[in-house]
């Protein structure tokens, strides 16, 4: 068997070598030629699996290891026999980690408390039901907004966009891309969102550049509606614009669920699928695969300090957020192919970002409430 493996696949070819005869390839690269003799491709958002890739080559089975499934034509691939799958949750508490970072860093560089603040989540599947649970217990108010999810859900606390808009001091998109009726997310922050939206609100986009008109959020943070905007996605990809850049507060390179167990688990997915689609015997031990965590204990001294700050002392020791928004800021220069290079090399190149539950926290001084907040947050206790 001959499995074709994109490059970003976080030990693509380690995990699959154990399945068959594993071709690793840079992911922009991959073109129909290379899969003439293939029985499997494994991918990330880069490569698109289309029939323009896929017509006429054995492939039987595409796996995706990530939880957006936007770069697959899922209707040509059903139609022609081809099973495909994705990795869905893979990377949801990784992007909901990058929100706790970016919201407080923002909250300290501007000098506000987010607890008391509204947040409305936009989309509440994996990444935006974890984005509620872990604000709802840092002390905000949460509004939930999810047609799809509200139709076939008995939880009445759902909300129309156009209830939630005009109450949120912060609005975070966490909906697929998706361009057909009767929910279409494509350009879904466009004008008439931003003018239903609180005046002064913090605009965050983490799900796709595509669900968001560019202009439109340029134009609202002119006139006021945003105030401050946290960007982690672009249209397009892998150039991005320098114009919305420098207006972002807080910017990276589409990195929010590029968390280590993030990408692995995305991998552990689709080979434990692509196993039982083959009926392989699964030999693979992700567990020997896992670095040491970078922070694996740390000590807070909570004496005179309020919960915000501790929080956000320790969410930077073990996520420094500002350091992705530094690197897309050096990233951002003239020419758009070197811009595309410098974004696609910065995703490719990412540190070794452990999710929280990997640390530690030792807490001298602190509340029973603050203990529960960074326990929220996914942070293991640890006696001073
Ligand atoms: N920046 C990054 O690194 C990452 C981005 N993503 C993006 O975030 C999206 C969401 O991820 P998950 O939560 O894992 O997906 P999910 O499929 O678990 O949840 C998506 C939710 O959005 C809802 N939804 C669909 N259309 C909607 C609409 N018009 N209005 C409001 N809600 C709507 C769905 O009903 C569903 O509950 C992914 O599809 C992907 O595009 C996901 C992971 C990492
Ligand atoms: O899972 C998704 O959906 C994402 O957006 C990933 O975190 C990013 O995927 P890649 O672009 O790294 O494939």
């Amino acid at each position: 068997m001959k499995i074709v493996c994109a490059e970003t696949v976080l030990l693509g070819h380690e995990a699959f070598s154990n399945a068959g005869k594993t071709e690793v390839i840079p992911d922009r690269e991959i073109t129909r030629e290379h899969l003439l003799d293939a029985d499997a491709l494994i991918i990330r958002s880069k490569t698109k699996a289309t029939a323009e890739l896929l017509h006429d080559t054995p492939v039987k089975f595409v796996g995706t290891a990530t939880a957006g499934t936007d770069h697959i034509d899922a209707g040509w691939l059903q139609k022609r026999g081809i099973y495909w799958c994705a990795a869905p949750g893979c990377n949801a508490n990784s992007v909901s980690e990058y929100l706790v970072a970016a919201l407080l860093t923002l909250s300290r560089r501007h000098g506000f408390d987010l607890a008391g603040k509204t947040i409305g989540v936009i989309g509440c599947g994996n990444v935006g039901s974890r984005v509620v649970k872990k604000f709802h217990a840092l002390g905000l108010d949460v509004l939930r907004n999810d047609p799809p999810l509200a139709a076939v859900s008995p939880d009445p606390d759902f909300m129309p966009l156009g209830a939630v808009l005009p109450e949120c001091d912060i609005v975070s998109l966490h909906v697929p891309l998706v361009k057909h009726k009767p929910w279409p997310t494509e350009r879904m922050a466009d004008y008439t969102f931003f003018e239903q939206l609180k005046p002064g609100a913090i605009f965050v986009n983490a799900a796709r550049g595509d669900a968001c008109d560019y202009d439109a959020l340029l134009d609202a943070q002119a006139g006021g509606a945003v105030s401050r905007m946290v960007l982690d996605v672009w249209t397009p990809e892998p150039a991005f614009r320098s114009d919305v850049l420098k207006r972002a507060d807080l910017a990276s390179p589409h990195i929010a669920g590029h968390s280590y167990e993030g990408k692995l688990n995305g991998t552990v997915a689709c080979y434990d699928e692509l196993c039982n689609f083959f009926e392989i015997r699964k030999t693979w031990n992700v567990a020997s695969s896992l670095p040491v965590a970078e922070v694996p204990t740390l000590e807070i001294d909570c004496a005179h300090r309020d919960d915000e700050e501790v929080l956000h002392k320790i969410v930077q020791q073990v996520y420094d957020i500002e350091t992705d928004d530094r690197l897309i800021r050096e990233a951002a220069v003239q020419g758009e192919i070197e811009r595309a290079r410098n974004f696609d090399a910065l995703r490719k190149n990412y540190r070794t970002r452990r999710e929280f539950h990997n640390t530690e926290v030792a807490l001298p001084n602190a509340s029973a409430g603050l203990q529960r907040k960074v326990a929220a947050m996914g942070f293991k206790r640890r006696e001073a």
